[in-house]
């Protein structure tokens, strides 16, 4: 393990500290591009932008470029560390953007006092982007500070733990219960963790099928019912009127647990405990809530996700977030609404279930994957993700009005 902490550090450091920097896409070699990237020619520019805003997104980058901002409360599931101490993540975002979807991205840490600081600080930004992606914000600022900051500006405002995070669960949930023989509108579900993911998660389920009060949520205190008095508005929401008190009584015979919690809160005796065919998704990051080693040990008629990349099933963000911004860019989507979040959830589904590119499988260092229980989601390097899920994304974004051009000609193809 000290070794990969080594090249993690190494990776980081070497040949230039971080994973991001800038490139140009004019010539600036001769004094005649000097005069026209910047005085007098950028004048013209400035001029055609002044009179209207939307040619910035024919003059500048701000049409393909999104910034991942975050204040840095919830950094994976490594807790409240700060701002700064957040940057690697964010850099790793920017590149997931490029490197997945040929977005430019940029990470920007905020230092501030109240909620209040953060959202004008973002708002006041907000025009520079063509999206802002929202990382790692802990529950509930991030609910109060996403809602204000979709109201107040006229980009997609996208906080990917949240709605990411959900997505790429619905997806390779929905798939792995039918690879179990079971409907979503019957699974009990479980879900430890009541923070943003776990909120975001549990709405994507019921808007997919899943029935409120078949999910146990639990929070540090244990299951989340309609007695207790230590609730806020969101916790609310998945206040189960029930006399089950601690995880061993909510995970008897649950269909489905999600963890978006922290390392190692489900034992193996837990999962004993579950229903047939069980499906568990342990998706804290970097270690899950039980290790895939043990779970399999535990019992061999389960599903089992993690959002970790050197297991079969990853349910990370990654595999939405670059494409859901791509579509909505690409459309001029004022925002990123159900209808294109549930397009996503669909994309992403169907590209499991078909046969996996030669690249995919090379890539992944398998011989083969087949829709089954040790891939119910498709792989991050897949190439289908980026044309599938973008152009599912813009089509939901005209069809629910919210794009502001029309799709592209020959879009994704
Ligand atoms: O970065 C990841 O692997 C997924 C993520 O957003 C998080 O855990 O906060
Ligand atoms: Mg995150």
């Amino acid at each position: 393990m000290s070794d990969f902490r080594e090249q993690a550090l190494h990776y980081h450091s070497h040949p230039v500290p971080g994973k991001i920097s800038v490139e140009l896409t004019k010539p600036a070699e001769t004094v005649q591009d000097l005069a026209l990237a910047y005085s007098p020619g950028v004048a013209e520019p400035v001029r055609e932008i002044a009179a209207d805003p939307a040619n910035a997104y024919k003059y500048t980058g701000k049409g393909n470029m999104v910034a991942v901002i975050t204040n840095g409360t919830a950094i994976l599931g490594l807790g409240n560390l700060g701002p700064l101490a957040s940057k690697p993540v964010m850099e790793g975002k920017a590149l997931l953007f490029k490197r997945f979807a040929g977005l430019d991205s940029i990470d920007i840490e905020v230092k501030h006092n109240t909620t209040e600081d953060f959202i004008n600080t973002v708002a006041n930004i907000a025009d520079t982007f063509g999206g802002i992606n929202l990382e790692d914000i802990k529950a509930p600022e991030c609910f109060e500070i996403e809602k204000a900051l979709i109201e107040r500006c006229s980009i997609p405002v996208f906080h990917d733990d949240q709605h990411g995070t959900a997505i790429v669960t619905a997806a390779g949930m929905i798939n792995a219960l039918e690879v179990q023989g079971k409907e979503i509108e019957d699974a009990i579900i479980v879900c430890l963790g009541a923070g943003a993911a776990a909120v975001a998660c549990m709405e994507l389920l019921i808007k997919c099928g899943a029935l409120r009060e078949h999910i146990y949520m639990l929070d540090r205190k244990g299951v989340i019912h309609t007695r207790r008095d230590d609730l806020n508005e969101y916790k609310q929401l998945f206040a189960n009127n029930t006399d089950k008190r601690t995880l061993q009584d909510v995970i008897a015979d649950a269909d489905v647990f999600v963890g978006v919690s922290g390392p190692n809160l489900l034992s193996p005796d837990d999962l004993k405990l579950m229903a047939d065919r069980p499906v568990v998704f342990a998706c804290s990051n970097p270690d899950p809530e039980i290790s895939p080693v043990l779970a399999h040990g535990a019992r061999d008629d389960l599903i089992m996700a993690t959002g970790r990349s050197d297991y079969p099933n990853q349910v990370n963000n990654v595999l939405c977030f670059p494409f859901i911004f791509r579509g909505a860019l690409d459309v001029r989507a004022s925002k990123i609404n159900d209808e294109m979040k549930i397009a996503a959830v669909d994309a992403i589904r169907s590209i499991a279930k078909e046969p996996v590119p030669a690249e995919v499988l090379k890539a992944a260092g398998v011989e083969t994957l087949e829709f089954g229980a040790q891939y119910i989601i498709p792989k991050p390097m897949d190439p289908r993700l980026l044309p599938r899920i973008a152009k599912a994304v813009a089509q939901a974004a005209i069809d629910s009005g919210v794009a502001q051009i029309d799709m592209p000609e020959n879009y994704m193809e």
